[in-house]
């Protein structure tokens, strides 16, 4: 299958630390990707490097055929690759819901018609069309998290970027994003601490440990939390939930 993205031998540095030290990923056309690793491993610094939101010492993206290295490379990445922050709140920022789903579409060039029927659209697709015309920051933490998806899939990328949208979902909303995202197309890079979502979702799996990148499965019954292991390839050891 095509490759979209690539990371090479990624170095990342937080003070002393290297917190990606020779990381390297594939994202291939329908795949999903589930990304795990204990707090602090890297994960969000990962997402984060791999759009050009933070600057990279060492190695090489390339996304969708392209070498990144200039904010104008990443620039024309981040319009193909959407990015759902992990706090909500750092995406959502105009007064209503439509104007926000809006905002993307509008940043890619379309004019305010078309960029709010296409809101509108994918508003209706999520089943958020009441919540249309209300204040965004008046919205609950799970009507937020679908609102913000919806803003990043009313740029149509070629690919979803997902950093814990698990978080501060109730059941209802909860299961309503497993089953928008087992719907969509869009190759995929999830970052969650949920095994149970993980293992429901993804195709792949990878444990950055030591700031590296390494395969890694889930053993056990999907529908018991509580009898997913995950073991990582060539780590020698097996972590419990
Ligand atoms: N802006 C920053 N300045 C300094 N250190 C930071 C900054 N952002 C992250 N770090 C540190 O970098 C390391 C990796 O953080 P990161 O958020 O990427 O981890 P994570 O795997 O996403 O963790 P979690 O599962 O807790 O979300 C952590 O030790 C964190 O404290």
């Amino acid at each position: 299958m095509t490759l979209l993205l690539s990371l090479q031998d990624i170095v990342v540095s937080r003070g002393e630390r290297r917190v990606l030290d020779g990381a390297s990923l594939e994202l291939r056309a329908g795949e999903r990707l589930a990304l795990v690793g204990p707090n602090g491993a890297g994960k969000t610094t990962l997402l984060r490097t791999l759009i050009g939101l933070e600057a990279a010492a060492a190695g090489e993206i390339v996304a969708f055929g392209r070498p990144c290295r200039s904010e104008k490379d990443f620039r024309a990445m981040r319009a193909r690759a959407g990015y759902l922050f992990q706090d909500a709140d750092d995406q959502l920022f105009c007064p209503t819901v439509i104007d926000d789903v809006a905002f993307g579409p509008l940043n890619l060039g379309l004019s305010p018609d078309i960029a709010r029927a296409r809101a509108a659209a994918v508003l209706d697709q999520l089943e958020l069309g009441a919540l249309a015309s209300r204040v965004t920051h008046r919205l609950s933490g799970g009507e937020k998290r679908l609102v913000a998806l919806a803003g990043v899939l009313a740029m149509e990328p070629d690919v979803l970027l997902l950093d814990e949208p698990t978080n501060a979902l109730d059941e209802t909303h909860y299961r309503r994003l497993v089953e928008i995202l087992s719907g969509l197309p869009q190759a995929m890079i999830i970052v969650s601490h949920d095994r149970w979502f993980l293992h429901r979702l993804s195709s792949r799996v990878a444990a950055l440990k030591d700031g590296r990148l390494l395969p890694a499965v889930f053993h056990g019954h999907p529908h018991t939390h509580d009898h997913l292991h995950l073991h990582i390839e060539g780590a020698g050891d097996h972590h419990r939930h």
